[in-house]
Formats: C-alpha cells, sequence, structure tokens
C-alpha cells in the first residue's frame, strides 16, 4: 500500500465525560471518495473538525501523507491542502462571485502586487476564476455581490472556491442540505468531476442515500464516535449494524 494522503490514528476527544470520537484509526488513499455515515451525534463532524483543525484533540492523530499535522492550526493545514467546504463561512459577502474565486486563484499562486500590475497576470487569473464559475454554472452572476445570491448558488461559489484553492483532500459536510432538488445536482456533478481526479482524496458526510449510492467508493460508519465499519458500499450497507443505526434513522431518504 501506498503512503495514505490522509490518516487518523486512534484520534479521540472528550467533551467533560463525554467522548465524542472514540479512538478512530482510519486511512485514505488519493483517487478515493470516502463518505462517513452514522446517525445524528454520531461524531461524524467532530471528527471532520479534528481533520480540519478546529479541534485539537484529547488523545491521537493525525497525519497528512508522512507528517504529524496534529499541532497545526487550521490555516496550515489548509496550505498543506486540506481544504474543506465551511458552510458559507468563507465567503466574502459584499464582494463580487468573480471577485471572491479570483482572491482564492491569487492566494494559490501567491501572487504579489507587484505581479498584479501586469495586465496579462490579471487577465489569466480572472479566466482561471471564471472557469470554475462556468463549472459551477454560476458564470451568469460573476459580477453579482456574493451575498446577493441565493443559498443555493452561495453553496455552489463555496464549492467553486474550494476547487479553485486546488487542495489534495476535499472534505464536504452535507454539502446538498437546504438546497433544493433543482440545485442538487449541481454540487453532486462538481464532485463527480473532482473524483476524475486521481490525485484527490475526498471525504464526504452525507445523509441522503441517494447521493451515497452515486458518490462512495467506500463507507465508512461512525456511532457513538466509534468506528464501526469500513468496507466497499455494498459490504457496509448489508451489515446488520448499519440497517439497523443507519437506515432506519434515515429512512426517509430511501424514498
Ligand atoms: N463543542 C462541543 N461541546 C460538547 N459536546 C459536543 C461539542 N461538539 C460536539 N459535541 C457532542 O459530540 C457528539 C457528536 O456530535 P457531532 O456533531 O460530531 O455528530 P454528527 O455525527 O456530526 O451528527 P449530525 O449528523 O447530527 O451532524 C454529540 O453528542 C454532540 O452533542
Amino acid at each position: 500500500m501506498p503512503t495514505p494522503s490522509l490518516r487518523t490514528e486512534n484520534l479521540t476527544i472528550r467533551f467533560g465525560g463525554h467522548v465524542a470520537v472514540d479512538h478512530v484509526t482510519c486511512a485514505f488513499q488519493p483517487g478515493e471518495l470516502t463518505v462517513i455515515v452514522g446517525p445524528n451525534g454520531a461524531g461524524k463532524t467532530t471528527w471532520f473538525n479534528l481533520v480540519s483543525g478546529q479541534l485539537k484533540p484529547s488523545e491521537g492523530k493525525v497525519f497528512k501523507g508522512e507528517h504529524d499535522i496534529t499541532g497545526q492550526s487550521p490555516s496550515a493545514r489548509a496550505k498543506a491542502g486540506i481544504g474543506r467546504a465551511f458552510q458559507l463561512t468563507n465567503l466574502f459577502p459584499k464582494l463580487s462571485v468573480l471577485e471572491n474565486v479570483r482572491l482564492v486563484v491569487q492566494a494559490r499562486r501567491g501572487v504579489g502586487p507587484r505581479a498584479l500590475s501586469r495586465a496579462a497576470a490579471l487577465t489569466d487569473i480572472r479566466d482561471e476564476a471564471m472557469g470554475y464559475l462556468e463549472s459551477a454554472r454560476l458564470a451568469d452572476v460573476a459580477d453579482y455581490p456574493a451575498a446577493a445570491l441565493p443559498h443555493g448558488d452561495q453553496r455552489k461559489l463555496e464549492v467553486a472556491m474550494l476547487i479553485a484553492m486546488q487542495p489534495d483532500i476535499f472534505m464536504f459536510d452535507e454539502p446538498t442540505a437546504g438546497m433544493s432538488v433543482d440545485e442538487a445536482p449541481v454540487i453532486l456533478d462538481l464532485i463527480a468531476a473532482i473524483k476524475k481526479d486521481m490525485a484527490k482524496t475526498i471525504l464526504l458526510v452525507e445523509h441522503k442515500m441517494d447521493v451515497v449510492r452515486a458518490l462512495a467508493d467506500r463507507i465508512i460508519v461512525l456511532h457513538n464516535g466509534e468506528l464501526v465499519a469500513d468496507g466497499k458500499p455494498d459490504e457496509v450497507m448489508a451489515l446488520p449494524i448499519v440497517r439497523e443505526i443507519y437506515l432506519g434513522v434515515g429512512a426517509e431518504d430511501e424514498e
């Protein structure tokens, strides 16, 4: 096995006496989309927070490739290639949709003010940013302030910005939550397009079974903070414990 792109080792966090994530050990490879499932309160978002650095573990470690990143800040982890879509907190509401993406491209390329004064560099960055907006079907609203977009378009913009960062690890926590049935497919298409790049590792917390079926290469199941199942979608979904703790909870999503 090659070195995993991301690994957590005995990752644990306690809030008072409550163990929200309990010695979770798992590893992820490039080219793999893993869906993390489990009932409400299972620890999925908390595990995400430990990986992206919003929380520090009580015990255990996080590795990106060979590097122990457990002590790193969220921004250091983002620079190192761990990209997480945050529900709209990364947007600059007063800037235009295009400006939001352009800033990400500029920051990624490390372009300073002097280089920016060259018209060719500016055009190039703008073109790249527009490309991301086109994939997210937001080119028509490129000049609107981000705050003026409806919720679903803001979520698409956030995914476009994450793609513009070009991380190695993509983390999505219920990316289509609160979106209409018309809007959700754009997000799913964007994730499916990222998945085609075999260099990327994708982690997706998702309750909706149709999304899980469409995208998952692998499913891991958390329950009471513990990793209770890990494997191919068909195998994991057939496990009695998963049917009991997951399918029962998400039965309305099966309709
Ligand atoms: N900062 C915190 N302080 C205390 N308890 C917390 C904190 N964050 C999470 N928890 C608790 O940890 C447990 C796991 O929560 P978490 O949000 O990770 O679950 P989840 O699997 O993401 O659930 P959902 O599907 O509802 O989003 C819950 O019991 C929650 O109340």
